[in-house]
């Protein structure tokens, strides 16, 4: 077992608990905070009239791994909620970022990319994206400007079209990376592509998560296609996961950077335990993180670890930061590489890091 602490104890004030990135007391969790992978949008809310004009209800985005669901979310959001990545199959869970409006609240479901399975871990991930599917008030297809339209695409939007009384929009995301010839070959194909699968889309619309291009249009559009009804969760939430799991994911975030091939799907991040620091100054709080990084094979070992410890010091440097931007409090963050021989496959290990 390998372990890295890092500490850092610059004045920040302390975590407001149950604030903007916390764990809402919303209808949608049954109030457990054990959320991990449930993906399940709340019970409609009560048949009370809603403030006039008002809209509230889930959408969420689908489309194949590396389509930019995520990073649309957070712009959605206006903050880093959901991970990101390079790597195909970043995300595992199914997060909620809530857009609030004055017309309206948007609860955006992010969920796996779809694609065929090929552990049991895949098969779970594909079973939790249709379930969460089946649930919204309005599914996004996200459809990459940059990649042609694939056997992949073909596969979700013809799955996506067996559930035919949800409005689906598609969206041509990376808009920012193509030139406009190339975007309105595009947009001819996501047309045939919904024509031949069946769906009338609710609307097409180019978008660009990281340059910001055409993002509150997306909303606008999305928000159209929700129910009138009251907001679902208390201003200024912005996400009902719990702290530990956002925690963990910005450690798998940090972890992902620069590794290749099979690893960054050979990596889970648990939360042994989590609480701020007792007997500190009320103005200087810290918070004690200790996690753990599983990977499935002692010789992966030695790649998230580096030379004396290096990688695994920078991996916790980084993730420390970002916690610190989330939480807003300084943190100390202890760091446990582990093995879990083969978990992806493994259904003990599975249930154990939480799938
Ligand atoms: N240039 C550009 N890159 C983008 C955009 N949106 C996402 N990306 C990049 O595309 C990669 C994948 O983005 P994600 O948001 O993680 O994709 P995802 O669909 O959630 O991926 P999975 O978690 O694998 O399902 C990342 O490197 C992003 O930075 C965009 O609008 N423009």
């Amino acid at each position: 077992m390998s372990s890295t602490p890092e500490s850092k104890g610059k004045g920040r004030p302390a975590p407001e608990k149950g604030g903007s990135a916390g764990a809402a007391a919303s209808p949608a969790k049954g109030g457990s905070g054990a959320s991990r992978g449930s993906g399940r949008p709340a019970p409609a809310p009560a048949p009370t009239p809603s403030p006039t004009g008002f809209k509230s209800g889930f959408a969420c985005f689908v489309g194949r791994p590396n389509a930019g669901k995520s990073t649309l979310t957070n712009a959605l959001v206006g903050q880093k909620i959901v991970i990101t990545s390079s790597k195909p199959q970043t995300t595992r869970h199914a997060v909620r970022g809530i857009v609030h409006r004055a017309d309206a609240q948007l609860i955006l479901v992010d969920t796996p990319g779809l694609h065929k399975p090929r552990t049991l871990l895949g098969q779970r991930l594909n079973d939790l994206v249709k379930s969460t599917w089946a649930e919204v008030d309005v599914i996004g297809i996200c459809l990459p400007a940059s990649d042609k339209i694939g056997p992949g695409d073909r596969f979700l939007v013809a799955e996506a079209a067996k559930v035919a009384k949800t409005p689906k929009v598609a969206l041509a995301t990376k808009a920012d990376l193509v030139e406009p010839e190339r975007m309105i070959e595009h947009l001819s194909e996501i047309q045939a592509l919904g024509e031949s699968a069946g769906i009338e889309w609710a609307a097409i619309i180019p978008v660009s998560a990281t340059s910001g291009f055409q993002v509150d249009l997306v909303a606008d559009e999305l928000v159209q296609l929700l129910p009138d009804g009251f907001p679902l969760y208390p201003d200024g939430d912005i996400t009902d996961e719990p702290e530990e799991t956002l925690v963990a994911e910005l450690i798998r975030e940090a972890a992902l950077e620069g590794v290749r091939d099979e690893l960054p799907h050979s990596i889970a991040v648990t939360i042994d335990e989590m609480g701020l620091r007792e007997d500190r100054p009320e103005d200087k709080p810290l918070l004690d993180i200790y996690a753990n990084i599983f990977l499935e094979r002692d010789s992966q070992k030695g790649i998230v670890i580096g030379h004396k410890g290096a990688r695994l010091r920078e991996v916790g440097a980084e993730a420390r930061r970002q916690i610190e931007a989330l939480l807003g409090t300084p943190v100390y963050l202890d760091l446990h590489v582990k093995i879990a021989k083969n978990w992806q496959t493994d259904a003990k290990h599975l249930r154990k890091l939480g799938f």
